[in-house]
């Protein structure tokens, strides 16, 4: 084709996704989350979504990096980029194709779990995420307060961005927002992948900052978000009371006899997040009073 070499790469610069799936001689194992991005165009706006946003690309961290057609877009924008690789047959070709980034110390690959190997201290972190444990890794990263892009199951990014009183609005959007300002930024379709998933994707980034609350204390707030959300229809009142065994209150009649009749009557689903911080706040001291 014109303007490709002969392994299929494009003389513009960026590796063709078809011919690194070819190198690699992955197929991509749906039970392994292995969905290679081959849509250039999904390719080519990844970077753009990170810059237009001023991120630090100084270092970039990518989670799961596959075949490294990402990775390869990714070393066009940033000084240097880690990634983290679970399949060994990946990671090492990984390091065979893009030895002369590693040479040149641009370029790290972790092989191991995301979940379990210590993080670097990057900058950044943009990545098309194994969606098994997107939850999980999110999770991981977004308490590191580092600005992130990352491509996930469409419904969970909905849920991520959504507002309260919104069908997709619940406990993964309350804490997603404690620490940034979660946008959807392109819905992605199947066959952007190969293999394609069997759910429509999307890239959502998140840009950290304080939230416009304070609580006492972070965990007790995230755990007494949990908890409520657990009964989500009901109202607060009862769904204070009724999940005492996960918010680990130990008077939850307390907490409620000293919350606001107005916040108690509503469901958790129309709860904002600062309401969420005022309750948890008031249960928080309720509980030292109690334990004092
Ligand atoms: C959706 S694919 C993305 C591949 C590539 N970045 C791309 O965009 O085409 C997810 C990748 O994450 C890897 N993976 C799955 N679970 C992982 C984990 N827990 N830690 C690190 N990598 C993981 C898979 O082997 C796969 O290569």
């Amino acid at each position: 084709m014109a303007g490709e070499d002969s392994a299929g790469d494009s003389k513009a610069g960026s590796r063709d996704p078809d011919a690194l799936l070819a190198r690699a001689g992955a197929s991509g194992n749906p039970d392994q989350d292995q969905h290679f991005l081959v849509d250039d165009r999904v390719l080519d706006r990844i970077p753009t979504y990170a810059t237009e946003a001023k991120m630090d690309l100084t270092h970039v961290l990518e989670i799961g990096a596959g075949n490294g057609a990402l990775t390869d877009r990714l070393l066009a924008v940033a000084d240097r980029v880690t990634a983290i690789e679970r399949d060994p047959d990946l990671a090492a070709f990984l390091r065979d194709e893009f030895a002369d980034a590693i040479e040149a110390g641009r370029l790290t690959i972790i092989e191991g779990d995301a979940l379990e190997v210590d993080l670097p201290d990057y900058t950044a972190s943009i990545s098309n995420l194994p969606y098994g444990a997107s939850s999980e890794i999110l999770f991981r990263l977004l308490p590191a307060e580092k600005p992130l892009l990352a491509m996930v199951q469409a419904e969970f990014a909905d849920r991520m961005a959504a507002d309260p009183g919104t069908d997709e609005y619940g406990r993964l959007s309350v804490t997603a927002g404690h620490y940034a300002d979660v946008e959807v930024v392109e819905p992605v379709p199947p066959e952007a992948f190969s293999p394609p998933p069997a759910v429509e994707s999307a890239l959502v980034r998140a840009l950290a900052r304080d939230p416009d609350y304070t609580v006492p204390d972070e965990d007790f707030f995230l755990g007494f978000v949990k908890a409520v959300f657990t009964q989500r229809r009901k109202t607060v009142r009862n769904g204070i009371r009724n999940t005492a065994h996960i918010s680990g209150l130990d008077d939850p009649d307390a907490v409620v006899a000293a919350a606001d009749e107005e916040l108690l009557s509503k469901r958790a689903g129309d709860l904002s997040p600062a309401e969420f911080a005022e309750l948890a706040s008031l249960a928080y001291d309720v509980e030292l009073d109690s334990d004092g």
